[in-house]
């Protein structure tokens, strides 16, 4: 069984993530259903004279994410112009199949979101799309035939719609809300599940689409349309962001950020190396895997950092802490405070270690991992401090200092901060 390493209270960090994510798609909704429904003439307005505006946005909006290899993106914008080609009145189809429309593109949208990209490649659009057209079918016959059978058990939800808003089930009946209702748990915890901007993008999809039989006008479809393009490219932008500067695994900012970053700094600031103790050691004992945690913990810790620090990821188990408008002498406390907190904290390991043979428990200065009670290690940091100055007034002059500060740090026995020696 694999080495598995529980650690510490991160839940946090994912349920800001979550919310950060959420936050600016509810944002966006209520925006939506505000001009909506508040701004219905005014809307009107203004996009009569635009019908092409949603095609426009989609395809747009296809053609970035065909560049950015977001293929679930693409397909749903291509979808949603069909479906806004469809709701214009363009194609005369029965009722009945009208009304499945939004249904049925509800259901695609449900098995995109659980779906992966899978890239644009020929084979891997026929497949893509073969496995639309089954979903497609194959919600059209349920919603087809199902019903009927399902008419008498689900009279309490037509009750219970009633009772809420009578406008509820002239716009789905008992059995489609079931299924718009599924569709948007199953959306949302494939959301909660992952949530980038993507998941976030497609659960407001969701939403907007299940809304879309409430407003009968083409023009309105037009400004949801438009809404999800927007909402789209915003998500393709925003993660293409992240996936270039963030560092993947720690989620801080990583090195290219940190160069970026360092352009917009003043005459006035100190650069910070920090560098796990023995981390060699400690990956070697209780696997990559384990290491790999201990560097997202680390990196976590350090992302807290008070003075107005900022952390980044330099590469391996090195990071960076720049402390703008700051002297040695005042970020001194700061970095202390972590490399304090760094050490005091206990690594919970679910199972023994790797090797069969005992990892020796040594003293914390001399060891990366030190076993208490068998089951929680502790690791600790060392940290190089130097400053901009007239004579390193280049980041990469700054950077040698605080390196050479590292190097001090660790021939002093590890676990703690040295000075760069520079002239005041
Ligand atoms: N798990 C994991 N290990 C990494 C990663 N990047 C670098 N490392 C490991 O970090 C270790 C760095 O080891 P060294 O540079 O020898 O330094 P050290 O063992 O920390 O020793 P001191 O710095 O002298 O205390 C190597 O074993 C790398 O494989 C990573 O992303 N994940």
């Amino acid at each position: 069984m694999p080495l598995y390493a529980k650690f510490g209270p991160d839940t946090l960090t994912y349920l800001y993530n979550i919310f950060k994510h959420l936050f600016v798609y509810a944002a966006l909704l209520v925006l939506v259903v505000y001009f909506v429904e508040a701004q219905r003439a005014l809307l009107l307005d203004w996009f009569v004279p635009l019908p092409w505006i949603g095609y426009l946005s989609l395809s747009i909006s296809a053609v970035i994410a065909l560049q950015f290899g977001r293929s679930r993106l693409f397909w749903v914008c291509i979808l949603l112009a069909i479906l806004l080609f469809f709701t214009h009145g363009e194609i005369a189809l029965s009722s009945a199949f009208n009304r499945y429309l939004p249904l049925i593109f509800l259901v695609i949208l449900g098995y995109l979101s659980c779906a992966k990209d899978s890239g644009f490649s020929a084979h891997n659009l026929v497949i893509t799309l073969a496995k639309i057209c089954v979903v497609a079918i194959g919600s059209y016959l349920v919603l087809e035939y199902i019903p009927a059978v399902t008419q008498n058990s689900l009279s309490p939800i037509y009750s219970f719609a009633n009772h809420i808003d009578p406008r509820l089930n002239a716009l789905y009946s008992p059995f489609e809300w079931l299924i718009v209702i599924f569709i948007l748990i199953l959306c949302f915890v494939r959301f909660i599940m992952i949530s980038d901007n993507n998941h976030g993008a497609l659960l407001l999809a969701v939403v907007l689409v299940a809304m879309m039989p409430a407003y009968a006008a083409f023009e309105l479809h037009n400004v949801l349309a438009l809404v999800l393009a927007t909402s789209f490219l915003y998500a393709m932008l925003k993660d293409s962001f992240n996936m270039a500067f963030k560092d993947e695994l720690t989620a801080i900012p990583s090195r290219r950020a940190l160069m970026q970053y360092v352009n917009t700094l003043g005459r006035k600031y100190v650069v910070v190396m920090a560098d796990i103790d023995h981390f060699k050691k400690f990956n070697d004992t209780y696997g990559h895997d384990v290491g790999d945690e201990v560097l997202r913990l680390v990196a976590s810790r350090l992302n807290k950092v008070g003075g107005g620090g900022k952390a980044f990821r330099f590469g391996g188990e090195e990071f960076v802490l720049i402390f703008p408008r700051k002297t040695p002498q005042q970020a001194l406390p700061f970095v202390e405070q972590i490399r304090q907190m760094i050490a005091d904290y206990p690594i919970a390991l679910r199972n023994k270690p790797r090797p069969k043979k005992r990892p020796k428990p040594v003293s914390a200065k001399g060891s990366a991992a030190k076993i208490s009670q068998g089951k929680t290690v502790k690791i600790t940091a060392s940290f190089g401090v130097a400053k901009r100055s007239s004579q390193f007034s280049q980041f990469s002059d700054i950077m040698k200092q605080a390196d050479v500060a590292l190097y001090a740090a660790k021939k002093a026995g590890r676990n703690c901060v040295q000075l760069a020696k520079q002239p005041e």
